[in-house]
């Protein structure tokens, strides 16, 4: 078994991520690790806390709106902690003390106690803390949110203070990511025990903030740090699966990429995705093009051997040559392009399908599955292949992507605020990527780095959320360095070359920040 397949993490590059429903079962396991309700909504609470103090180490007043269940529970806990080292606590209550249960309760005695006031929420109450701490409503919010929840979240929202929203930004749907209804709009997010989906997809990524995990469970108490959710880049992983290279190498080690894009018209598209290709290091890029892009290519970039072709018949040995073939990227739903796609779905090796090779699977190959596939579809995308609407894609995002996979097999990359890559193993959020990336191009040069890490041999899953997040950091460096405005999608490829060169790029990438950052390694 060669180094590289014997890597612990070779199959998964990001931590699991949970439903709410195995979250609470993860929950009874710790509880079972001899930590009972009430101590682990302490622990909840001392979590945000801590997370709280280190994001706004001046804090001197507080407003902490509680709500009826056990996400109000943490958020009474607080409010004590927060009295007893002293600061100056608003704690209003969207139930009164009477109404609440079980260690909810028991929490908002606990707050009594340490001497911290309660007044209950009404419309047009002024806020006197300088930060706010959402505690209304967790995992167990069912439904669209209505009535006072509805006033407290939008009065949140308008308040113009930084928001601390606790376990969820309250209206989230932990699950899907969805809003139900409203939803509040935190600047960070502290949640516990398991890192929920919802909390990396859908609208995640403009409702989260920094989005911090803590386990606190006995169990997972071994790396129960602070640690926001940024996407480690599992320099093991990169370095097991693209070791640097041998003094000897030569570029037929390193993979054969033929990407079939370009129908007459759409050059840009496939001259995208080969150089990304080429910079994320396939050994040789091949380029099937429409004869009219030969010229403009071979300028762009010399190091594709490029192949100007009436159509898929005059292929040749292309496709056999090839160890992975990248189909899409500005192929066409046309002639040109069917024959293409056609021509590619009888190679039995690794392929990636995109763009307009995703919408012709959808309308000429439907029923089509294959196990040496990732398909990378955008919402529409993922809408025409799976017959629905975009809404109802949007509306559970990870409920689409297992859908797809399981029709089509392979693994499928459902792109968007919070990428999803599902596949057999299971499903991982990935990175956002940045505003400046919804531009033309984008999914071009994620396809390419998706055909690089196969060709060099990195088996379909780990390639996909390898790339996936490789491509979005590649994205928030390029918008570091040079704005969101106005990036690119060329922008993408020399900074993707970085993150996949062990050792050159930092160890660790809080791209969402906040002091208590862990330290690179
Ligand atoms: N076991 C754990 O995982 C731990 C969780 N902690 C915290 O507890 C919440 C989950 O608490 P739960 O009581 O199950 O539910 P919530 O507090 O999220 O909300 C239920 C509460 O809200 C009302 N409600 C539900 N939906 C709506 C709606 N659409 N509009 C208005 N009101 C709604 C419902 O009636 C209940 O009163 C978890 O997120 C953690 O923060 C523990 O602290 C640690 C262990
Ligand atoms: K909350």
């Amino acid at each position: 078994m060669s180094s590289k397949r014997s890597h612990p993490s070779a199959n998964v590059a990001l931590r699991p991520l949970y439903q709410a429903a195995q979250v609470r079962e993860l929950d009874r396991r710790t509880i079972a690790g001899g930590v009972e309700g009430f101590a682990l909504m302490q622990r909840a609470a001392t979590a945000a806390w801590q997370s709280l103090k280190a994001r706004w180490p001046g804090v001197k007043r507080l407003s902490v709106l509680c709500g009826g269940g056990n996400n109000g529970g943490d958020g009474h806990v607080l409010a004590a902690l927060a009295a007893v080292a002293g600061i100056d606590v608003q704690r209003i209550a969207l139930k009164p003390p009477e109404a609440l249960k079980g260690d909810a309760a028991r929490a908002a005695e606990m707050a009594s106690a340490a001497g911290v006031g309660l007044e209950p929420w009404r419309p047009g109450l002024a806020f006197s803390g300088e930060v706010v701490v959402d505690a209304l409503l967790g995992t167990g919010i069912t439904g669209e949110v209505t009535g006072e929840f509805r006033d407290a979240i939008e009065a949140i929202n308008a308040c113009g203070l930084p928001v601390l929203a606790i376990d969820i930004p309250s209206g989230l749907a932990a699950d899907t990511g969805a809003e139900l209804g409203v939803a509040v709009r935190a600047t960070r997010t502290v949640t516990f025990i398991g890192d929920k989906i919802g909390l990396h997809t859908g609208r995640a990524p403009a409702l989260a903030g920094e989005v911090h995990f803590r386990a606190l469970g006995v169990e997972a108490q071994a790396h129960a740090d602070l640690i926001p959710i940024a996407y480690l880049l599992d320099r093991e992983l990169i370095a097991a699966w693209l070791p640097p290279r041998e003094r000897d190498a030569h570029k037929g080690g390193m993979g054969h990429a033929l990407i079939l894009g370009g129908a007459p018209g759409f050059g840009g598209a496939a001259l995208l995705a080969s150089e990304a290709a080429a910079r994320l290091g396939a050994g040789r890029i091949s380029l099937a093009t429409a004869p009219e892009h030969v010229s403009a290519c071979l300028t762009y970039r010399p190091e594709v051997m490029v192949h100007g072709l009436r159509g898929a018949a005059e292929l040749g040995e292309l496709p056999a040559r090839a160890d992975v073939l990248v189909v899409g990227p500005g192929l066409g739903q046309g002639a040109w392009g069917q024959g293409m796609l056609q021509a590619a779905l009888g190679e039995s090796k690794p392929l990636v399908i995109d763009a307009d090779g995703l919408n012709l699977l959808a309308s000429r190959f439907d029923g089509l599955r294959r196990d040496d596939w990732i398909l990378t579809p955008h919402p529409g995308e993922a809408a025409r292949l799976l017959g629905c609407s975009v809404a109802k894609i949007e509306a559970d995002r990870p409920a689409a992507a297992r859908e797809l996979q399981q029709r089509r097999g392979g693994v499928v990359v459902l792109k968007g605020a919070g990428s999803l890559v599902a596949g057999p193993e299971g499903m991982a959020a990935c990175p956002y990527g940045n505003p400046g990336m919804a531009s033309g191009g984008m999914g071009d040069v994620l396809s390419g780095i998706l055909g690089a890490l196969l060709a060099q041999g990195m088996p379909l899953e780990t390639a996909a959320r390898l790339g996936v997040t490789v491509h979005a950091l590649a994205g928030d460096l390029a918008a570091r360095d040079g704005g969101e405005r106005g990036l690119l999608a060329a922008d993408l490829a020399s900074y993707a070359r970085v993150l996949v060169n062990p050792g050159l790029g930092p160890g660790f990438y809080s791209l969402q920040g906040g002091s208590d950052a862990r330290a690179t390694r």
